[in-house]
């Protein structure tokens, strides 16, 4: 017996395409000589199909392709993952499709509704278990959240199954795989049998789907590991109800692992939704420029456009910088001075600012100059403009809206200032593209004279260990504090937290790296009364 994983890039509601990619992957693994192929949770529609779930048309549409794609197997069991309306119940669903039909159907028992996950809002509980009799051995299907939990393994456990199919979409975020392998082996210490994990790749808006499928024996040890963030058509042998160990690829960790779900959920934005390429500010600055190498990473160098906007407190060295940078990459540039557009509009300004000091009025203004610039050179060409704002500047509002704010896609808006850093020694390691004034020098918003981020910030190493402890960590401000940081600092950036929640809220769409983004998993009132910050 033999199975094939097909850790395959699903696009939401692409039923058509995803249901041609699953044939091809049966086809190929048919042609291996594979009897069984496991393909990820809800690969039809793509995952999560969020609200599209509320509509009878969609479910209509999946049941009419998961026919087709049944009467295109044969030679081969597929499992498929699939919405499923039965009477007013919709279910998370897996069918097994032979011989041309769909010979049974389970339902998803563990419906995740915490962090990113919303299923209980559209899915009702699966009850059953569903296992498949194959060369003499009973397999038990579940999917993803189910693993995660006791009930749906015990279930089909009792009901005979001797292996575990898992259909997975589980999202990447750092050091995820290390929980899995965890939790995976938790449920095989309850149940004594091994489990194939077949997940997911690519990108979703904010989501990135890492992969890296992979199979552990009865006594919880790795037998399978496949590549992350790649497709992969991964084979395992099975004698008997024991997989036979094969291939154990490493799978990228740290740095490698967090540069690479950037670049993956950059493509597959740009890709999926048809941009022809993209543009961003390039100021000489290190978000800027990390944000520079990961599009050209993700995309490749004729795709991207960089621009740089001098204004009067532009250092040269940062345009210095800028055009190395561009060099380095081999990426389109294009310098704008924004000094007479700024003048421009403090003059028409002026009568009704008459007497009044200057302050963050003129500093925004130049921001929104650029995302002004920006916005009309992505009209004109299709392009898309990707901001440059990272997780500890969306954490404290340290952004201009409509400024530097005005873009198509965050690409590190849950990369820390900290991890900026290491993401863009770690790239510059694997090949210099980031010229090294760029990651020495002070950081600056440079919107006025020697002006740099901790005149308003506290030092970042601070300010990102009080944000990890309250964003990710869900931590109290004693907790914190007990943890050695000043009580000033943590009262600081926490009520800095509170009161940037309306520009999160206006910020664009970015890649989630950790387990807690400013995305989906984060959900403050904006208009609030509580304070924890006195
Ligand atoms: N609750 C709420 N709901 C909706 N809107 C709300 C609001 N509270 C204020 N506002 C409005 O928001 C506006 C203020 O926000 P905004 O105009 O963005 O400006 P603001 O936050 O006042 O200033 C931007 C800050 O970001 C810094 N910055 C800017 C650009 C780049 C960088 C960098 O280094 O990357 C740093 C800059 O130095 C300054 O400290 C006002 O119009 C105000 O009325
Ligand atoms: N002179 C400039 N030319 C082009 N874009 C700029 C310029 N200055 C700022 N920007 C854009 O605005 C963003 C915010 O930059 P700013 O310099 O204010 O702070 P930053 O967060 O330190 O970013 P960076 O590290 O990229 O400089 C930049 O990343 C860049 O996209
Ligand atoms: N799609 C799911 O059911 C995901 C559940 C699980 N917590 C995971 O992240 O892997």
């Amino acid at each position: 017996m033999k199975i094939a994983i097909a850790q395959i890039n699903c696009t939401v509601g692409d039923l058509a395409g995803n249901a041609a990619r699953i044939a091809d992957y049966a086809q190929r693994a048919k042609a291996q000589g594979a009897d069984l192929l496991l393909t990820p949770e809800l690969g039809l529609c793509g995952y999560p199909p969020e609200d599209l779930l509320l509509r009878d048309g969609f479910y209509h549409a999946c049941d009419t392709v998961l026919r087709e794609l049944a009467q295109r197997v044969q030679g081969i069991t597929v499992l498929v993952g699939h919405p499923h309306k039965v009477g007013k119940s919709c279910y998370n669903a897996a069918s097994v499709l032979r011989d041309g039909a769909i010979v049974s159907t389970y339902h998803k028992h563990s419906l995740p509704n915490h962090s990113v996950f919303d299923e209980e809002r559209y899915f009702t509980h699966g009850n059953e278990a569903c296992v498949i009799e194959m060369g003499g051995v009973k397999y038990g299907i579940i999917i993803c959240a189910d693993v995660w939990h006791e009930h749906a393994p015990f279930r089909a456990r009792e009901a005979g199954a001797q292996v575990l199919l898992v259909l997975n979409a589980s999202p990447y975020h750092f050091d995820k795989q290390a929980t899995r392998y965890e939790t995976i082996r938790e449920r095989i210490g309850e149940i004594g049998v091994p489990v194939i994990y077949a997940n997911l790749v690519g990108g979703q808006d904010e989501l990135v789907f890492d992969g890296a499928s992979f199979v552990m024996d009865e006594d919880g040890e790795l037998t399978h590991q496949f590549h992350a963030f790649e497709e992969v058509l991964g084979f395992v042998e099975m004698q008997g109800s024991k997989p036979i160990p094969g291939v154990c690829e490493n799978v990228v960790k740290d740095e490698a692992s967090i540069y690479r779900a950037l670049c993956v959920g950059v493509r597959d934005y740009i890709q999926k939704n048809r941009f022809p390429g993209v543009l961003l500010g390039l100021s000489g600055g290190i978000d800027s420029a990390l944000t520079l190498a990961v599009a050209v990473d993700a995309l490749g160098a004729d795709k991207v456009l960089a621009v740089m906007m001098p204004s009067p407190y532009t250092a040269q060295i940062s345009i210095d910088d800028s055009r190395e940078m561009v060099k380095l990459l081999g990426v389109r540039y294009e310098e704008l001075d924004i000094v007479p557009t700024f003048d421009a509009l403090q003059q028409t300004l002026a009568p009704m600012f008459q007497g009044l000091p200057a302050d963050t009025t003129e500093e925004n203004l130049q921001a929104r100059i650029r995302g002004t610039l920006l916005m009309a050179i992505s009209n004109k060409t299709g392009s898309l403009v990707l901001t440059t704002g990272n997780k500890s500047e969306m954490t404290v509002g340290y952004c201009t809206l409509y400024g530097d704010m005005a873009g198509g896609f965050a690409v590190i808006k849950d990369v820390s200032k900290t991890w900026v850093y290491r993401l863009a020694r770690w790239r510059n390691a694997q090949g210099h593209v980031i010229p090294e004034r760029i990651i020495t020098r002070p950081p600056s918003a440079e919107l006025r004279p020697d002006q740099t981020d901790q005149d308003s910030l506290p030092p970042y190493d601070v300010l990102d260990a009080i944000m990890a402890c309250y964003v990710e960590k869900n931590m109290s401000i004693p907790q914190i504090v007990e943890q050695g940081y000043a009580e000033a600092d943590v009262l600081r950036v926490v009520k800095l937290i509170r009161m940037a929640e309306y520009k999160r809220r206006q910020a664009p769409v970015g890649v989630r790296i950790t387990d807690r983004g400013f995305g989906k998993d984060w959900r403050y009132p904006i208009t609030v009364r509580y304070r924890d910050d006195f």
